[in-house]
């Protein structure tokens, strides 16, 4: 069984578009969860986050599961899926999960904040935001990865310590 490539990281951390990237070098499949939520969904992030962010949350639980079933895909998550372990480790059954740690300055110089329900408050929220998280993000995955520079080296450097650590874990 060839296990999936599962991101975690903050909001702008880059899962969305490194996965992309990997997808395209490793030839997989690709699935980005908030894009695969809104369309089976048939609404917006921002409209289950109107309703309430809980609604959003069994809704990202429910797609967990199913897409925990899925092998060898590069899946990017929203940044929240560490907010429930159980999220993890649905994922986990059939996944590598690697966390992008990227600057938190980095990720604030370069998203638009008011696009992100959970950033809408600015700048401060995302580092909040980090210091949150941050014990969640390590403790759950299996490697991590610093995004700095150039953004295709990355993509490369994470297809390169996923292979080690298949081989290392005889997987
Ligand atoms: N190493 C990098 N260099 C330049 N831009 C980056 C880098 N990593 C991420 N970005 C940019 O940050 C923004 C947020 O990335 P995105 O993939 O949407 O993050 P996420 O899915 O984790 O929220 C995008 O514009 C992306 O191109
Ligand atoms: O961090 C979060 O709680 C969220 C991150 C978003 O995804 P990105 O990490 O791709 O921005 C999206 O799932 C939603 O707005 C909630
Ligand atoms: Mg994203």
């Amino acid at each position: 069984m060839n296990k999936n490539i599962v991101l975690i990281g903050m909001p702008g951390c880059g899962k969305s578009t490194l996965s992309k990237i990997m997808a395209k070098r490793l030839n997989k499949p690709v699935i980005d969860m908030d894009d695969y939520i809104e369309s089976h969904e048939e609404k917006t992030i921002k409209e289950m986050f109107d309703i309430s962010e809980a609604f959003f949350r069994d809704v990202e639980s429910k797609y967990s599961i199913l897409l925990g079933e899925l092998n060898s895909h590069i899946i990017a998550t929203g940044g929240g899926i560490v907010k429930r372990k159980e999220n993890i480790t649905n994922l986990k059954k059939n996944s590598v999960i690697v966390f992008i740690n990227r600057p938190v300055d980095d990720i604030v110089g370069d998203i638009d904040v008011r696009t992100r329900p959970l950033l809408s408050k600015g700048v401060e929220a995302v580092y909040s935001l980090y210091n949150e998280r941050i014990h969640l993000y390590k403790g759950y995955c299996d490697i991590e990865i610093n995004n700095v520079g150039e953004i295709q080296k990355v993509a490369d450097l994470i297809i390169e310590k996923v292979q080690l650590y298949k081989v290392e874990n005889n997987q």
